[in-house]
């Protein structure tokens, strides 16, 4: 059996740090995730062989079982026929470390992809929160408020009349280091959430930042100069993606995104796409 699978990346819309989980030092935050019709493509040739392979057109992330593929694999393994095996191909669209959740992405779409193989119920959302903060959001995609630590996951419906300009610039940044930098304490008190009284009100993009931008701005400069130039080309609204690397602009018009690409080659890769409803 051949089979071809979409993993969709993600931006954050706002992104609220609010204090730290004792039991591990995890951060608690809330946020709005937004899938976007820009994606990894997985293919998969399923076989009875018990193995699973997997190759990728990028070199730069790790093809071993350290891979979030073979990490989503290995945790549903328990689950599935002894005999299935898959030769697995990623082609990667979106770049590692850029925070659009193309490894989680990637992860969530083959736990998705082999459930339906399975001789009885998988439990999805903890295999998927296993893998990463970001991976359970996946599971459902298209736009969905999040709090804990990105599991508690309710879906939202704010406007998708937009297009997205991402600007994707030539380095990755590491979450675990731009958490370590925004230096919150376990003993600090834990703020209250904000996003849901924003969306009471009706929802306008003016309420929303991301905390990283305090952390990553400075130690990035290009990151800031990005944000200025989206936003002097005319988007509505710009803001780093997680903890970076992408900044992306908000645009109310495809001709308006359009005309702003050309201006901004200079950072780095630029993808122009659509929000992405549920399916
Ligand atoms: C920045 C975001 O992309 C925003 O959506 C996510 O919070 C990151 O989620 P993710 O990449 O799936 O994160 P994980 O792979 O679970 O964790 C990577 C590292 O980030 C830190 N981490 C992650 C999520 C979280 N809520 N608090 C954390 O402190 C931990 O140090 C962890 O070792
Ligand atoms: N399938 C995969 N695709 C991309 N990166 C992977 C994959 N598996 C493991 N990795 C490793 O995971 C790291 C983070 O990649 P990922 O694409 O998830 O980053 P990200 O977009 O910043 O994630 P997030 O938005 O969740 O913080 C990379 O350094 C990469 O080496």
């Amino acid at each position: 059996m051949k089979a071809s699978l979409k993993a969709y990346a993600k931006i954050n819309i706002g992104l609220r740090i609010l204090g730290r989980r004792p039991s591990d030092g995890y951060h608690l935050l809330e946020t709005i995730f937004q899938e976007l019709d820009f994606a990894d493509e997985i293919r998969l040739e399923v076989n009875r062989s018990g193995h699973f392979s997997l190759d990728s057109n990028r070199k730069d992330i790790p093809l071993d079982e350290s891979n979030l593929i073979l990490k989503a694999v290995n945790a549903i393994k328990p689950w599935l026929p002894e005999d299935l095996g898959a030769n697995i191909f990623v082609d990667k669209q979106i770049p590692p470390g850029a925070g659009l959740g193309g490894g989680s992405s990637d992860a969530a779409a083959i736990l998705k992809f082999f459930r339906p193989l399975c001789h009885h119920e998988p439990p999805l959302k903890s295999l998927a929160l296993s893998l990463g903060a970001d991976v359970p959001f996946f599971l459902a995609g298209g736009s969905a408020y999040a709090k804990g630590i990105g599991d508690e996951l309710e879906p939202v419906s704010i406007p998708l009349d937009w297009t997205a300009v991402l600007v994707m610039p030539p380095f990755s940044v590491s979450t675990q280091q731009a958490y370590r930098d925004l230096r919150i304490s376990l003993t600090d008190t834990v703020k209250k959430t904000n996003i849901p009284s924003f969306l009471r009100q009706g929802f306008a993009w003016r309420f929303f930042e991301n905390d990283f931008e305090r952390v990553i701005i400075p130690a990035y400069p290009q990151i800031g100069a990005i944000k200025s130039a989206l936003l002097e080309a005319g988007a509505t609204f710009s803001a780093l993606s997680g903890s970076g690397s992408t900044v992306y602009g908000i645009f109310c018009s495809d001709d308006k995104a359009r005309s702003c690409v050309s201006k901004l080659q200079e950072y780095g890769r630029i993808v122009m796409c659509q929000p992405r409803g549920l399916t």
